[in-house]
């Protein structure tokens, strides 16, 4: 299966949603409708998984090929993607003691990876929601594929204004989709959906207050996105202020590096490699791990 394939067959399976909030959420549903980046298609057309998001781990330069040829690129392709879903099985692994009678939430779930992930590793449902009626019907028609289309679900909906009930949610993430909202409104719904003792996690690139003020580089992916980064101390203090309370804080930064170095070095570069690569190195912007309990 392709993800042209994919494309073409996936049925509209999800639940027409309201007006996006805010002409901001229409310009981000719009964009990622209309996302195609072979970088992100190629990577998921390896497993079947599609991932909006990073990658974290040594690569294992014996799975490369010696760079020439498209059996060298496929090799490459496949590295990248390995890197991407260990970032994914690395947040997962942050959320605790899951079992199968319990219900998940992905707010702002993509193409949906990290949710077929979630559900192979504990059996769960997950609730996934995207402001891009593209992505969800991508991920169920993804998840009708491999029949497990009654445990996971995407939607379009505003993770800032869920339908989910009050305090019946065990764990929820952010896999990379907090630059796009105000993080005051993200905690003070998770707070609300989470049950007391669950858990939030969130894998994010954040600017560093330690630099001063976001560096040109950040700016330029702000620019490259749309959308608005963090700084590391506004993600602390929004979690205090919506009783999410930190248990760990893991600087990914080097453990990130080596996925953008070895993805500028491939045919399916988007342009940003270099901003992401010179931040990271001069100290500015970060990628972190935070993981919260709901108290
Ligand atoms: C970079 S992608 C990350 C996708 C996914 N978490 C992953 O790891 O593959 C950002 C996602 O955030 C979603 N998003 C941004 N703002 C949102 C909002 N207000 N409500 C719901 N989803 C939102 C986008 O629709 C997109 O699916
Ligand atoms: C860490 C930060 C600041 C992330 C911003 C959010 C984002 C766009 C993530 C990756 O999406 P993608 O997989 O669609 O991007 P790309 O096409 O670059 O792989
Ligand atoms: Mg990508």
């Amino acid at each position: 299966m392709t993800s042209t394939e994919l494309t073409a067959t996936a049925p509209s399976t999800s639940p027409y949603i309201p007006e996006p909030a805010t002409p901001y959420q229409e310009d981000i549903a719009r964009y990622w409708d209309g996302e195609a980046r072979p970088v992100n298609l190629r990577l998921g057309d390896v497993d079947g998984l599609y991932h909006h998001h990073y990658g974290i781990g040594a690569v294992d330069h014996s799975a490369l090929g010696d760079g020439a040829g498209e059996a060298s690129e496929q090799k490459l392709i496949a590295e990248l993607h390995r890197l991407e879903s260990a970032q994914a099985s690395y947040l997962l692994g942050n959320l605790g003691d899951i079992g199968r009678d319990d219900t998940l939430v992905d707010a702002g779930c993509g193409r949906g990876g990290s949710m077929v992930m979630a559900h192979r590793r504990f059996g769960s449902r997950v609730e996934g929601v995207t402001l891009s009626a593209k992505q969800a019907d991508f991920a169920n028609g993804r998840a009708a594929e491999l029949g497990i289309q009654d445990h996971v679900r995407a939607r379009v909906c505003n993770m800032l204004d869920t339908p989910f009930e009050t305090g019946q949610i065990s764990a929820s993430w952010n896999n990379e989709s907090t630059m796009y909202v105000d993080l005051h409104d993200l905690f003070a719904e998770h707070s609300r959906i989470l049950e007391v003792g669950g858990r939030y996690v969130t894998i994010t690139g954040c600017w560093n207050p330690r630099y001063g003020q976001p560096s040109k580089w950040v700016s330029q992916i702000n620019a490259h996105f749309e959308c608005n980064i963090h700084s590391r101390r506004e993600y602390l203090r929004a979690m205090a202020d919506n009783r999410l309370v930190p248990q760990t804080v893991i600087d990914l930064t080097p453990d990130t590096l080596p996925y953008w170095e070895l993805r500028a070095t491939s045919s399916l570069v988007t342009g940003i490699e270099d901003a992401f690569i010179n931040s990271y190195r001069d100290g500015s912007f970060q990628y972190l791990l935070i993981a919260a309990d709901r108290v």
